[in-house]
């Protein structure tokens, strides 16, 4: 099996963002949708950009944004891939000269399939539980609704943490998995210790 990437999602402070780094992340997200207790400024998310080294992924999470919110992001933010957590289309998603990612709010009656379809131009698909607010509800979804195989890299997310990741990894195989409440004290705030026990986790789910 391949080594399951790691994103930890919704930084806010320095000190998360170097727990995060240090702990072997490799990714960061950083939350622009303004209601969000998790969101953070671009000129912030800017500051908090240049403590992450080369080869760890900084990711900015949307929820239909207008375009010009995007753009503007870019100006300030260095990002290396976006993330889509509503109802955008591809058209939304593309055309920033970046690569995207495409969350799934994961319900009875989704028809997975489908919908990863219609983000063609996806570089992966993130499978979140459906949950008030778009995300970072710290809920799981009921993993036996993934198909077998799905026509880009899977992302797991909702609800994970060190006691459930290992588990998840074994049982769906996702090219990556994602965090944010699991790794918490408060929403918006990590905690080190977390951090390091849920990189512990994946790890140990390799055997
Ligand atoms: O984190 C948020 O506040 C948020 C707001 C709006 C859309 C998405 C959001 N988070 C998405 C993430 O990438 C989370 O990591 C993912 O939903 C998992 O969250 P959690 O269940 O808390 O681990």
């Amino acid at each position: 099996m391949h080594r399951t990437r790691i994103k930890i999602c919704g930084l806010t402070r320095e000190e998360d963002v170097r727990a995060a780094v240090n702990a072997g992340a490799d990714a960061i997200g950083f939350v622009f949708y303004p209601p969000s207790p998790r969101f953070v400024p671009f000129e912030r998310a800017a500051q908090l950009a240049r403590l992450i080294p080369p080869f760890v992924t900084t990711v900015g999470l949307f929820v239909e944004p207008g375009r010009n919110f995007v753009e503007t992001a870019l100006q300030s933010v260095p990002l290396q891939v976006l993330q889509f957590h509503g109802d955008e289309t591809e058209a939304d998603c593309l055309g920033f000269g970046l690569p995207y990612i495409k969350a799934a709010r994961m319900r009875q009656g989704l028809d997975l399939l489908k919908y990863a379809a219609s983000f063609p131009g996806a570089q992966g698909l993130l499978l979140d539980a459906f949950v008030e607010g778009y995300g970072g509800g710290g809920e799981t979804f009921d993993w036996s609704l993934i198909p077998d195989r799905l026509p880009m890299p899977l992302i797991l997310s909702g609800g994970l943490n060190a006691a459930n990741v290992g588990e998840a990894v074994r049982r769906v195989q996702p090219w990556a998995v994602d965090v944010s409440s699991g790794v918490e004290s408060a929403k918006g705030i990590k905690d080190a210790a977390l951090i390091t026990d849920f990189v512990a986790g994946v790890e140990h789910a390799h055997g």
